[in-house]
């Protein structure tokens, strides 16, 4: 199983290339408390987890470069402090001896306006979208999805998408309370104000990096915050446009595996196209002591997560 390079992986060949992973970090200088449904959430441990990854994949010195698949600072975190946190838990990313990409969630988005997040975040798109993709190496694009781009949080109150969202969500969800699914039934139970749906724009810009990629043979992760697929999350934690989404990438067979955050339990399932969805457990509930990370090897044909305590392992296989 040894390599040149000392990498050892679970096919005994050696890996294209490795990445790291962790999600929801949802860090606040505040007390242990607990979700709306009583799962117990560690504000200040999850800083700990997310500094003992970065030691973790340093000290490997396998990873090149991590994902975060958002939330770094919760809800709960006192608006003052919100620009500091921020600054403080991206820092702990910055330790990490290599690249590190950052996508948006819903608790991001509590804490500060697009227009000053994105900049710490180094996702830089002068109109205040957060959606991108990148090329590790000549056989993999990574497409990191903006799940908030029209979404009634982050965009200034009077913004056509933040208009937009509210109108939808009306349409959609009858509580008072946009944030309870009470009376939703089964898929429809996604209609809550702390999801949000990739917009016109961004599902044309979607199908067009999909369409290069598989003119160019290359294979395609993609990375959104919220899940995209009902067989690996929540109904309450699904994008509001999953199924247009997962449309547009169903025409291309490029796209092998789909990343996510957001639904704090995890999950993995594979669609109807055998493209592998994988939602990662949240760092927030890692009891103190233990850990949610972890880091994925690319192979032609698999992509294997191997993770630490609560992030399950698992060998993504595909036809590649
Ligand atoms: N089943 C649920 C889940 C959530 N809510 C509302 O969402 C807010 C945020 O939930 P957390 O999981 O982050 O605690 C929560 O305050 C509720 O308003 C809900 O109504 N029903
Ligand atoms: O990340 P939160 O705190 O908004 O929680 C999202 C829920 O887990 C979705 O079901």
């Amino acid at each position: 199983m040894g390599s040149a390079n000392g990498l050892t992986s679970a096919q005994g060949t050696q890996p294209l290339f490795s990445f790291g992973v962790i999600s929801d970090v949802q860090h606040a200088d505040i007390p242990d408390g607990r979700s709306f449904l009583g799962v117990p959430r560690f504000y200040r441990h999850s800083l700990l987890v997310l500094q003992r990854a970065v030691q973790n994949w340093n000290n490997q010195k396998r990873p090149q470069f991590v994902i975060n698949l958002g939330d770094i600072v919760d809800g709960y975190c006192p608006k003052h402090k919100s620009m500091s946190i921020v600054k403080k838990v991206v820092d702990e990313f910055g330790k990490f001896n290599g690249p590190v990409y950052h996508m948006i969630g819903n608790h991001c988005l509590y804490n500060l306006p697009r227009d000053k997040l994105l900049p710490l975040l180094n996702i830089s798109n002068l109109d205040g979208h957060a959606y991108y993709d990148f090329l590790p190496s000549p056989q993999y694009r990574f497409v990191v999805l903006d799940g908030y781009d029209i979404s009634a949080i982050g965009w200034p109150q009077d913004h056509p998408h933040t208009l937009k969202a509210l109108i939808f969500l009306e349409e959609k969800n009858p509580n008072l309370d946009k944030n309870s699914p009470m009376g939703l039934v089964g898929l429809d139970r996604r209609f809550l104000m702390f999801n949000g749906a990739v917009g016109k724009e961004q599902l044309e810009w979607l199908d067009a990096v999909l369409q290069d990629a598989a003119k160019l043979k290359q294979k395609v992760i993609v990375c959104c915050h919220l899940p995209l697929d009902p067989g690996a999350s929540s109904q309450e934690a699904l994008l509001w446009n999953y199924d247009e989404v997962m449309d547009v990438i169903h025409q291309y067979n490029c796209v092998k595996v789909c990343l996510a955050g957001h639904d704090h339990k995890g999950g993995h399932s594979i669609d109807s196209h055998g493209i592998h969805h994988r939602t990662l457990e949240a760092a927030l509930e890692c009891p103190p002591g233990t850990d949610a990370f972890g880091y994925i090897d690319v192979y032609d044909n698999m992509l294997s997560l191997i993770g630490t305590d609560r992030i399950e392992s698992i060998d993504m296989e595909f036809h590649s």
